[in-house]
């Protein structure tokens, strides 16, 4: 038992003695192997120290030198002269190559020592931008100590993120100041625009580019506001995106150099934080804004703000006075920065180009500056583009296209609203042809305000590209339906022609049908709040209409710009979102409220004379300011008109409707145009409609064809006799008509006695009968056949009722010839044309069941609710108004619908 234990013991411990022997063994060949990873990590340290400082001075410093010759780094420095000799053989020629690349890439103020441009003014349109801006340099051994430029990409090509090490925020502010120089003076005034931000500073950052920060060149932000100008980075990257997406390019570079110009300055946000950590909302600001930024032209510095920003970005660490590591060269090679810009030199500097910046801006720009040097070379195919105004010297376009095919402008009265319309007018017009450009102008103020685009008596001239100029139409609300139903059939038909030609645009249209007129057309509503001015079926159509233009039209090319002031205009809207929605190009003069989007204040600050244009629906981000010159005091538009008068004259008069003027007969194209014919049209007034026409009564041999005026109003009443008796002649040779004028109301003797001698020197049959002699004439007429037409005008029917109803006892009375004229009358060539003073006594006359004998009447000073019996029941909405009458040919129109009776010439126009 006692051997069998020992034996036992003597086994364990054998193989404890194994175990310990075999660990020892691991043991040591663990710190072996540790001994030599610790040997080979202080060889690549010292590797690596030596790379960094370079053998030469490697081998000149004792601590290295020491290191360098102890046993264990035997063969470090053979092995790096090896390597370096292998890497030169190649290398040593890229510090030259890399001199070269920076001379190219880098050209001008981008890379040149200052003193060649320091203080001058660049004059680089700016189509393209240098591809890096030299920053310092650096020295590498090559077999020689040789130096190299350093330069780094910015604007386009990518953002910049400097962090200083303690005590170095003088060489980071001399590093961003010579950078924004030099950019600054690579480009000509106004090319690039910086904004700086400084989370420690109100004000003093960059304090030698004060003279700059009053210009747009360089703007000092709020450092309390850094959201705000993050958001303001981001709506304008938005634009420039949505305007170079919208022209098929993916970037603002892509466009600058496929059309040539620059479009928008370069922009530089420059951000100096404190190193310490921004709030979570503005470091996500930040990244959303870098992310799209370079791809609109705009890049960031950031200073010591520690973010990481997604894409390209260079990073500059600066670690002691004037030296820095970059990302271009990698952490191992220091550079030695450029010395900071002498302060009063760019102090000077920034003087010059603040100056040489106002004066390209020039002083306020005039009319002229917005027309082209060449008149009518523009082509409206794909859009309407022309300047308005001008900021900081620059033009400022307004777009009516695909985008933004309608417009709403809104301004308190005076802000100078329909300046801009002029402005915008005299722009379009000098740019694009009649061909290319037809507008229809309605202003429903009164006044006078486009009544000058339509030939007029003081001015022989007229804007030719007008097609329609309403006036005065406060009162006409149904002249603006009758543009918007204008505007429908102009849709309906191109819409048809689209489709014949199987297009859906204009401009596809146009390509498919050159030889088709089809030009844009642009409908300027001044105060367009009258057209929904009260709650009846007038408002109600036109909302239908407007909104069926504002949604059809844009591919039409038709296009919509309202204008109103402010809060009128858009209650206008309310329950009519669809328009509002549509007018995507906003304009809005100082002061106007509601016309841009919730929270837009910019119009609030407009200075005078400026508007804010928008194409954006009035969002913050698609704000552009413009000063507009004065395109309305005397003189200046004429002046244009004049030219494009004489360049393009020859094409069609613009119809002019002026609510405030009635027409003149002998002036009208309706009564121009008439020629002989056997079923005369008596003309009873103006129609309110886009074409010059009127309405008439056919005096044909049907039943019903006499008409009635009815209501007291004299003059009227007279007038709408006088022309449908002179229109008649008109068509009629003499002889071939007997005209009766019965003058039954004293007052109406001079106006009948000068239609009578008109009437006979035009060589027809004139009798004037007066209330004496009319019944007479009635008993005649109604019993005799007669070979030529006969015309009963009759002057206050009502009037003669006592004298026609008196009856001898088995004879017909005067009146009863009267009914059987007016029944029986027309088919046999005899028709009345009488007025009555009113209803009832018209129904007197036409007795019971008569109502069918009058087939058209005028109504003057009746209310609705008395018509609808001649109406054939209908519901008659008429509220009287001056020099106004609701017409109705029960033969011709589904409804009555309102008349401008002609101006007698004898009668003063007031
Ligand atoms: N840009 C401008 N430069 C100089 N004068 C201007 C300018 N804009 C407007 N005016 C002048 O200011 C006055 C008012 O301008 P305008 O008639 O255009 O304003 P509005 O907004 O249309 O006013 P309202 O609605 O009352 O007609 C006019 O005498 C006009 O000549």
């Amino acid at each position: 038992m006692g051997r069998k234990k020992s034996e036992q013991r003597a086994r364990v411990v054998t193989a404890l003695d194994q175990l310990r022997h075999q660990i020892g063994l691991a043991l040591g060949a663990a710190r072996n192997a540790r001994a030599a990873a610790e040997q080979e990590l202080a060889r690549r340290r010292l590797e690596q120290e030596v790379v960094r400082v370079g053998l030469e001075r490697a081998a000149a410093d004792p601590e290295l030198a020491a290191r360098m010759t102890t046993p264990a780094m035997a063969g470090v420095v053979e092995q790096l002269a090896t390597v370096r000799d292998r890497f030169y053989a190649e290398w040593a020629d890229g510090p030259r190559r890399l001199r070269e690349l920076v001379t190219t890439a880098a050209p001008g103020p981008a890379g040149a020592p200052p003193g060649e441009w320091l203080g001058r003014v660049g004059a680089d349109p700016g189509l393209s931008s240098p591809e890096l801006w030299r920053i310092g340099e650096s020295t590498v051994d090559v077999g020689g100590r040789q130096t190299f430029d350093v330069a780094v990409p910015l604007l386009d090509a990518s953002h910049l993120s400097i962090t200083s090490a303690p005590n170095t925020r003088p060489t980071v502010d001399a590093l961003v100041e010579s950078l924004l120089m030099r950019v600054l003076s690579a480009f000509e005034p106004g090319g690039v625009k910086i904004h700086l931000w400084d989370i420690g500073q109100l004000t003093g950052v960059l304090p030698n580019f004060y003279a700059l920060t009053r210009t747009s060149a360089v703007t000092v932000h709020d450092p309390t506001r850094l959201v705000d100008l993050l958001d303001d980075f981001a709506g304008h990257i938005r634009r420039i995106h949505g305007v170079a997406m919208q022209a098929g390019h993916v970037s603002l570079r892509a466009m600058r150099s496929a059309t040539g110009k620059r479009l928008e300055p370069w922009r530089i946000g420059v951000l100096y934080g404190n190193g310490e950590d921004l709030q979570p909302e503005q470091i996500r600001d930040i990244k959303r804004v870098a992310s799209g930024a370079l791809e609109a032209g705009m890049a960031l510095i950031l200073v010591d703000v520690p973010t990481m920003l997604d894409g390209a970005v260079e990073n500059v660490h600066v670690t002691a006075d004037r030296t820095a590591v970059t990302s271009m060269n990698g952490p191992d090679l220091a550079v030695r920065l450029d010395p900071p810009l002498p302060a009063s030199q760019v102090t000077a500097a920034a003087g010059r180009l603040a100056e040489a910046l106002v004066a390209k801006q020039g002083g306020p720009r005039t009319f002229e500056d917005l027309l082209p040097t060449e008149f009518g070379t523009e082509s409206s195919a794909v859009e309407l583009r022309a300047p308005v105004g001008f900021h900081e010297g620059e033009p400022v376009d307004v777009v009516i296209g695909d985008a933004t095919p309608h417009a709403l402008i809104g301004g308190p009265s005076g802000s100078g609203k329909t300046n801009f319309l002029y402005a915008l007018l005299g722009s379009l017009c000098a740019r694009y042809s009649p061909d290319e450009l037809s507008l229809y102008l309605l202003d429903f103020k009164e006044g006078v305000s486009f009544a000058g685009l339509a030939p007029g008596r003081k001015e022989e001239s007229w804007l030719p590209h007008a097609r329609l100029v309403g006036v005065n139409v406060n009162t006409d609300r149904e002249f603006g339906l009758a543009l918007l139903r204008f505007l429908t059939d102009e849709l309906r038909r191109r819409s048809a022609a689209a489709k014949e030609h199987e297009v859906t645009t204009l401009s596809e249209l146009r390509q498919q049908d050159p030889g088709g007129h089809w030009p844009r057309i642009v409908a300027v509503v001044d105060e367009f709040q009258y057209l929904f001015g009260e709650r009846d079926s007038v408002t109600a159509l036109a909302t239908a209409l407007l909104e069926d233009v504002a949604r059809r039209g844009r591919s039409q090319g038709i296009h919509l710009i309202l204008a109103s002031q402010d809060i009128a205009g858009i209650e206008a809207f309310w329950g009519k979102p669809a328009v509002f929605e549509q007018c995507t190009l906003r304009i809005a003069m100082p002061k106007a409220r509601r016309v841009l989007a919730e929270g837009n204040q910019a119009a609030v600050a407009a200075p005078r004379w400026h508007a804010v244009v928008n194409h954006d629906s009035g969002i913050g981000h698609g704000n552009g300011l413009a000063h507009v010159p004065d395109a309305s005091s005397g003189g200046v538009f004429p002046a244009l008109q004049r030219q494009l008068w004489q360049r393009y004259g020859a094409t069609s008069v613009p119809r002019l409707f002026d609510g405030a003027h009635a027409p003149v007969l002998t002036e009208s194209t309706a009564y121009t145009a008439l020629s002989r014919s056997d079923r005369p049209q008596a003309i009873v007034g103006q129609s309110i409609d886009v074409a010059d026409t009127a309405h008439s009564v056919e005096l044909s041999a049907a039943p019903g064809r006499n008409l009635a005026v009815l209501g007291t109003g004299q003059r009227d009443a007279v007038s709408i006799l006088d022309s449908a008796v002179r229109s008649t002649a008109r068509q009629c040779a003499p002889g071939d008509v007997e005209f009766a004028l019965a003058c039954l109301v004293e007052r109406c003797t001079p106006a009948v006695t000068d239609l009578a001698e008109e009437l006979s020197s035009g060589g027809h049959k004139a009798e004037v009968v007066t209330t004496d002699t009319l019944t007479d004439l009635v008993s005649v007429w109604a019993g005799q056949e007669s070979s030529e037409r006969r015309i009963l005008v009759a002057y206050g029917v009502d009037a003669a009722l006592p004298t026609l109803e008196a009856k001898e006892p088995g004879k017909s009375s005067g009146l009863d010839h009267l009914r059987a004229l007016l029944k029986h009358g027309p088919a046999r060539g005899v028709h009345v044309l009488g007025w009555w003073r009113s209803v009832a006594r018209l129904k007197d006359t036409l007795g019971f069941g008569g109502t069918d004998d009058i087939g058209a009447w005028a109504a003057l000073d009746v209310q609705g609710n008395e018509l609808s019996t001649l109406a054939a029941g209908q519901v008659v909405h008429w509220s009287p108004r001056p020099d106004r009458a609701l017409f109705f040919d029960r033969t011709t129109l589904s409804a009555p619908e309102i008349v401008v009776p002609f101006r007698r010439e004898e009668d003063t126009d007031d």
